[in-house]
């Protein structure tokens, strides 16, 4: 491969990692604070709190965003948008009683682990921040399957940076606007490379 096809691939390549996923994720928080007005006016408080006077967030500020960071952990399991997290074995390999041969391809399906009761409890399901109040140690049984940046090596290079961007944008909407679903919204999450809401998501928006 020419370098100049290697720096347009890894171009291509960030701008997609980078920007859809992140969008994405915001739709779906939102649409999650809409139906949970409970957590809306909860993470709203905190950035106000947070935010005196209409400052717009600094480091410190976001970093002491705890419920705003539950809130995007809560998004992240239950719409991961990489639906899938894919291996390829560079040799023969063998787990208790399964053996996966070399070049074979997995697919972990992340939304199952995810939502796996023995791993996340009964209310798996549901959206529920709380049970990352003591961290993704506390909020799961076993939290390697947690996966929503990937693992490993391979991890997601843009995962501090997307937190970051995640709170900037959730903060600064919270802080000038309530929302709740429309309904025209039509829940439809659809497995387009990233898992996003088919049919985009409505809101009434009113500002404060
Ligand atoms: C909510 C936002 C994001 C999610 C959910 C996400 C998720 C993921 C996942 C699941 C992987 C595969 C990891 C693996 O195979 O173990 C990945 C890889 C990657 N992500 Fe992200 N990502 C996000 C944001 C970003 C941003 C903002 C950037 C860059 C600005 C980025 C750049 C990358 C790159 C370059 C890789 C490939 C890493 C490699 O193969 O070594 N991502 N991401």
């Amino acid at each position: 491969m020419s370098p100049e096809k290697f720096m347009v691939d890894n171009c291509k390549n960030i701008y997609f990692a980078g920007q859809e996923t992140t969008a994405t994720t915001a739709a779906w928080a939102l649409m999650l604070l809409a139906t949970h007005p409970e957590w809306q006016t909860r993470a709203r408080n905190e950035v106000l709190e947070i935010c005196k006077d209409g400052a717009h967030p600094d480091a410190d500020m976001l970093r002491s965003m705890k419920t705003l960071t539950m809130v995007i952990q809560e998004t992240l399991r239950l719409y991961p948008v990489g639906a899938f997290v894919a291996r390829q074995g560079s040799e023969d390999m063998k787990f208790k009683d399964i053996i996966v041969p070399k070049n074979a391809v997995i697919w972990i399906p992340v939304p199952f682990l995810h939502q796996h009761p023995d791993v996340w409890g009964p209310d798996a399901h549901l959206f529920n921040p709380e049970r990352f109040a003591n961290g993704i140690l506390g909020a799961c049984k076993i939290p390697q399957t947690y996966m929503h940046f990937g693992m490993g090596i391979r991890t997601c290079v843009g995962q501090q940076f997307a937190m970051v961007e995640l709170k900037v944008i959730l903060s600064l909407i919270l802080s000038k606007f309530s929302f709740t679903l429309s309904p025209a919204y039509r829940h439809s999450p659809a497995f387009k490379l990233t898992i996003e809401p088919e049919h985009g998501v409505n809101l009434i928006v009113r500002k404060l």
